[in-house]
């Protein structure tokens, strides 16, 4: 199923941060949203994801299809590797998780407590949860943070595979993921003009 964004503005703390911001996302497509620290790329993952109203606008296409990944991993740091895993797939209905370990490279891990993982493997852990939501749009937040390189490559295969498979992606990342087949959405021509008040105090 197709995600419709259109026409979306989202606040922050009550002050407005985009406005008119379009896009759809079929499956099969990735699409990358770009701009500078603070132009809202978080606020608009967010809001896509049903986890903030946006101001105006609509989301058509996304009840039920997300998983959302982001900057807060929110792994049970006394289950292990494939406990955490298995919760998750059972959330969804599901108890699938072999592809999940073997994409995210965390066979050898499987018995380990997450909570003594280093940081990108908690990042690989949080990223393999996606795989066993079985939900087909990944919204992504900065997946690619704590990854070496070689854990980038893994994602971006991770990725391409969902793809593959019918599925689709929107994330905001500053790095180069090397997804050629990606459309990129530059954030900043969307900043929200600065709002004159719309009712002015009467003056006394
Ligand atoms: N509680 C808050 N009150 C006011 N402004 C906020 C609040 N939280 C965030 N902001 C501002 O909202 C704007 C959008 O933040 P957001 O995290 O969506 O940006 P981003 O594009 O994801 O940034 P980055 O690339 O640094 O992750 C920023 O300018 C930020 O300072």
């Amino acid at each position: 199923m197709k995600l419709s964004v259109r026409d979306l503005a989202v606040t922050r703390g009550g002050l407005a941060i985009l406005e008119g911001v379009s896009f759809d996302l079929a499956p099969g497509e990735a699409l990358v949203l770009r701009g500078p620290n603070g132009i809202g790329k978080t606020t608009l993952l967010r809001s896509v994801a049903g986890l903030q109203p946006p101001e105006t606008g609509s989301v058509t296409g996304a009840e039920d299809q997300i998983a959302y990944a982001a900057h807060s991993d929110g792994l049970k740091a006394m289950l292990s590797v494939t406990e955490n895993l298995r919760f998750w797939a059972s959330v969804f209905g599901l108890s699938e998780i072999d592809a999940a370990l073997v994409a995210f490279d965390l066979t050898s891990l499987r018995n380990r407590m997450a909570g003594t993982l280093s940081a990108g493997q908690k990042r690989r852990l949080g990223l393999a949860r996606l795989v066993v939501t079985g939900r087909p749009i990944w919204v992504l937040d900065e997946p690619t943070v704590s990854l070496d390189v070689a854990s980038v490559a893994l994602f971006a295969e991770a990725v391409r595979g969902h793809l593959k498979s019918g599925g689709s992606a929107l994330m905001a990342t500053h790095i180069d993921l090397g997804l050629t087949e990606a459309r990129v959405l530059d954030l900043t021509p969307f900043r929200a003009k600065p709002r004159t008040r719309q009712m002015d105090e009467a003056f006394l």
